[in-house]
């Protein structure tokens, strides 16, 4: 069985009234869920489950035949991956309590109000998509495997944490739940999110909107579209991004930089599928899976105030984060490689030979703009390279310029012991920087005076003086 979730989700409907079934079935079908069965005879249910794949029941209890109560326990016992919720008249508390213990997923009391039977049913098939991706990411934690590999083949990696998030998105890909992809800029969310459309089966396309500088007018615009005479100049009804995104994916940059009411728009989406043109009174739903992309500390702009908590614990629900380049040194020499190739191809070139100190003046760079300024930093030696070896002299431009990040562990990154001086200047510091520090010290541990400070130091105070004068201010 592949890990991917491909299958629609598929609710059935057991009840020995066919006005019910028909009734709860039309519910069900108009908020959006369209693979719905129904049984009317209890003693089909077993064998029809042994035929079909099926995600939540909604389960009478009082049947001719065979009656819900005696169904559950088996149903629950043969298939436990299934959510039962059951249905039972009002004056059965006790029973409830019985099936609750029994295994089953929620009760609903008859006659079934529609709202309560369709929150029950959504939560229930929430917790059962969470469940195959538990069973999924279980099986893959004993491998290194991809079922996908051809929807990853454009990012070049070989680091671990990169093949992690590779591999729960080849579990989330197929659920239609949105994602989030946080990382730093340059780190490849948004080759990421084209990889999850790739994976997910839909038959829809992918648009991406960058929302950042967009104010509320234009974000609402851009992605619900407006009716006609909606503001001076709507002279036409038109469609947003998210129509052409139907039965795709939507694949929102920058949501970091969303003012408050985009966000209040963007929560609406995400809870319901649901919200209105501009000008329009009308809701309309929308099917489009949403993944979405940030490289700004959402949690750190909470307490700013900035970002709408409930929209944050909202976008929790699947996220991936790529971690900088600075922690998968490992990656360096294959992407080095790669837009080696890619843009002497592009130039027309003949793919130069890199000389073997690259590799290691590279693994000491921290890269602030990640794989997009290392590409770009390839691309002008190449654009610059006129035979031989590869010239250092791009490079050395940039690097030159840099203090270089502390050796370590050249998968993550970390310095190697977690040096206490890290904890001072928050990075490791120079000489000078250490110095400087102790005499800053020394002087407010002696109040001022340098012949104290320089005992503490253990230099002459005359020493000490032509240091401090020779300090930057
Ligand atoms: N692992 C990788 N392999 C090959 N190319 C990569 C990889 N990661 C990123 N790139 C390239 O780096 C550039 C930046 O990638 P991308 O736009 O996906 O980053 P981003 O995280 O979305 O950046 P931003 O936050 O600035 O929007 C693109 O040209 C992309 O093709």
């Amino acid at each position: 069985m592949t890990a991917i979730n491909k299958h629609s989700q598929r609710i059935l409907l057991v009840d020995d009234e066919m006005v019910i079934l028909e009734s709860c079935r039309s519910c069900l079908n108009t908020a959006g869920w369209s693979d719905v069965l129904i049984e009317s005879d209890s003693r089909l249910v077993l064998p029809l489950l042994e035929r079909e794949e099926v995600d939540v029941i909604v389960l009478d209890l009082r049947m001719p035949n065979i009656t819900g109560i005696e169904l559950l326990p088996q149903i629950v016992r043969e298939h436990p991956q299934i959510k039962v919720i059951v249905a039972t008249a009002s004056n059965e508390v006790e029973t409830v309590v019985n099936c609750m213990k029994n295994g089953a997923f929620d009760y609903m009391v008859k006659p079934i109000d529609v709202k309560r039977l369709l929150t029950s049913v959504k939560k229930a098939l929430e917790m059962r998509s969470l469940s195959n991706e538990l069973s999924a990411l279980k099986s893959y934690m004993f491998s290194d495997r991809l079922d996908h590999p051809e929807a990853f083949a454009g990012i070049v990696t070989r680091n671990k944490a990169m093949r992690a998030v590779f591999q729960y998105l080849e579990v989330i890909a197929g659920t239609r739940q949105p994602v989030t992809i946080t990382g730093e800029t340059g780190t490849g969310k948004e080759l990421i999110a084209r990889a999850i459309h790739d994976m997910s089966g839909c038959s829809g396309d992918y648009v991406a909107l960058n929302v950042a500088g967009l104010d509320d007018n234009m974000f609402s615009d851009t992605l619900f579209g407006h009716r006609k005479g909606a503001f001076t100049g709507a002279d036409q009804a038109r469609d947003g991004l998210i129509t052409r995104a139907a039965g795709g994916t939507l694949f929102l940059d920058e949501i970091g930089d969303l003012n408050e009411m985009s966000q209040i728009k963007l929560l609406r989406l995400l809870q319901e599928q649901e919200y209105y043109p501009v000008g329009s009174d009308f809701v309309k739903k929308s099917d489009a899976r949403i993944v979405m992309a940030t490289n700004r500390d959402l949690q750190e702009m909470i307490k700013q105030g900035k970002f709408r908590n409930d929209l944050y614990y909202r976008l929790c629900g699947h996220r991936v984060h790529l971690p900088p380049l600075r922690e998968r040194r490992d990656d360096i020499p294959l992407l080095l490689d790669h837009f080696l190739e890619k843009a002497a191809e592009r130039l027309g070139k003949k793919k130069p030979t890199p000389p073997p100190e690259l590799a290691v003046m590279l693994t000491l760079y921290p890269f602030p703009g990640n794989v997009r300024e290392f590409e770009a930093m390839v691309s002008d030696a190449v654009l610059r390279h006129t035979s031989g070896v590869l010239s250092m002299e791009t490079f050395r431009a940039v690097i030159g310029n840099e203090r270089p990040a502390p050796q370590g562990d050249p998968a993550t990154g970390k310095a190697d012991g977690e040096s206490p001086l890290c904890g001072i200047f928050g990075h490791f510091p120079t000489l000078d920087e250490v110095e400087q520090y102790m005499i800053s010290e020394a002087m407010k541990m002696a109040k001022g005076n340098q012949g104290l400070a320089g005992k503490i130091l253990g230099m002459g105070r005359q020493t000490l003086n032509k240091r401090l004068k020779s300090q930057p201010a």
